[in-house]
């Protein structure tokens, strides 16, 4: 990492920058999600009141007072206030806020509009759980379920489509042929791709489920993937599985999660595919341990899903269900949390800031990051050359293979072709937010370890 500790990445995305993404998510997106938080909370009163009496209402005025003073400070870019709570993160985010002071050109105080993007934004998420924990009793009430709930069942359709599709290739292939095995790993893995188009932060909590067989337009999607490392993936799974796993119990899969609805469905369709062809012999979920950019999937979101997709009445869908909680039932899928994935740092931090979680990672076979939002993190949400190789603006971030697939949604965008930017731009405008583009990229290891094997 010699070249690292002299090596200045370029600036954080910001909405400082007048009229750019960032801008315009900061200006309009933000304070929309907000006031609909408010709203739910406020339609939501009778049911404090009925759960707890007055002291229900008492806390659901408080709250909304919290959120619709942060609403105000947002709007009227004023300073960045530390946390308040006492939560086991507080400190780490008050500290985080000293250090994007530090940063600060002219001792500018940090602020909504002049701080980095991916840290506002995170702090946002984080400034509704503190509204809520100082507003006992209800600091547990998630304000976005309703949505989450609502995404899922406008998805049946395509979930149901999905499972059928499952079961019907579990058992029809041969997995002693590794081509078939290859091509509907394919065929899932950019299943749980497209599933990334359905988040409700993009669409500020507006309706945006599957509505279609999602099986149906993968060849037509395929041009829009615009790098595409799935082969590599592919040798890396077969080259590791042949030797039994890299601590010889089987390999073991990471999924660090994002959006529930649809989107989960998908990862657990192609975990489930994973373990039933013998690819994988473990899978660990990784989620959020409080809501997070309105769709990100919570402890309680995946276990719903998976009594929901148990208890539905397409007999395909609910043998799907049973299995997933047989996974989770005899251990070979498990669910974890850790504050870190609701923290605003780079993912390069990790090592220094969550050194037990870097540590964890480490012992995996292959971790797969899902969404927009853990691309911004790995690359740092910096304006790098789109260019720049992916394994470089991971600044060392590899604690093992990785591969992260999303659809473009902010525009941070490296490891593209000479040119190809170029190209898009000219094409549509709106390549790196519209969600249309996705990419598949790969990364197993740094140059270092290159030059040390
Ligand atoms: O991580 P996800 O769910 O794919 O996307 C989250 C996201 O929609 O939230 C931000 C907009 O507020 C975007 O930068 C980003 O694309
Ligand atoms: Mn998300």
């Amino acid at each position: 990492m010699a070249a690292d500790q002299v090596f200045i990445p370029p600036p954080s995305l910001s909405a400082k920058f007048e009229g750019s993404f960032a801008y315009l998510t900061v200006r309009d997106r933000l304070p929309t999600i907000l006031t609909k938080v408010i709203d739910t909370i406020h339609r939501n009163k009778n049911n404090f009141l009925e759960k707890h009496g007055q002291v229900g209402v008492d806390a659901e005025k408080r709250a909304i007072s919290f959120l619709s003073k942060l609403r105000n400070e947002l709007q009227t870019d004023k300073p960045i206030l530390p946390l308040t709570d006492s939560a086991d993160d507080t400190e780490v985010w008050n500290r985080y806020m000293q250090r994007q002071q530090d940063l600060m050109e002219d001792r500018q105080p940090v602020s909504w509009f002049k701080s980095p993007w991916l840290y506002v934004e995170c702090y946002m998420y984080r400034k509704i759980q503190e509204a809520l924990w100082l507003s006992p009793p209800i600091g547990d009430f998630d304000a976005f379920k309703e949505v989450k709930t609502k995404s899922f069942f406008e998805s049946q359709q395509a979930i149901i489509s999905l499972c059928t599709y499952l079961r019907e290739i579990l058992a029809n292939t041969d997995t002693s042929k590794k081509e078939s095995v290859f091509e509907q790993f394919l065929r899932f893995l950019q299943v749980s791709l497209w599933g990334n188009r359905c988040d409700l932060s993009i669409s500020a909590g507006q309706e945006n489920s599957q509505k279609t067989s999602p099986m149906d337009s993968l060849s037509d999607l395929r041009c829009f993937i615009l790098v595409d490392d799935s082969e590599k993936v592919w040798s890396m799974l077969t080259s590791v599985q042949a030797s039994g796993g890299t601590d010889k119990r089987g390999f073991r899969l990471d999924i660090i999660l994002d959006n529930a609805g649809f989107e989960l469905i998908s990862d657990l369709v192609l975990a489930d595919f994973m373990v039933s062809v013998g690819l994988a012999k473990e899978v660990r979920f990784h989620g959020k341990s409080i809501p997070w950019f309105v769709s990100d999937v919570t402890k309680q979101d995946f276990d719903w899903t998976l009594s929901q997709t148990a208890a539905s009445n397409h007999n395909h869908t609910s043998f799907c269900g049973a299995q997933w909680k047989r996974h989770v039932k005899d251990g070979t899928w498990t669910y974890h949390d850790h504050r870190f994935w609701t923290l605003p740092h780079e993912f390069c931090d990790m090592p220094e800031d969550a050194a037990d979680l870097y540590s964890t990672l480490q012992g995996s076979d292959l971790i797969l990051f899902k969404g927009d939002l853990n691309y911004r993190r790995l690359t740092g949400d910096r304006t790098w050359e789109h260019t720049v190789p992916f394994e470089r603006a991971l600044r060392g971030f590899l604690p093992a293979p990785l591969c992260s697939i999303r659809t473009l949604k902010a525009n941070v965008q490296v490891g593209l072709e000479p040119g190809q930017a170029e190209k898009l731009t000219s094409q549509d405008a709106e390549w790196m937010t519209s969600g249309r583009y996705a990419v598949i990229q790969f990364c197993s290891q740094n140059k270092e370890q290159q030059q040390g094997s």
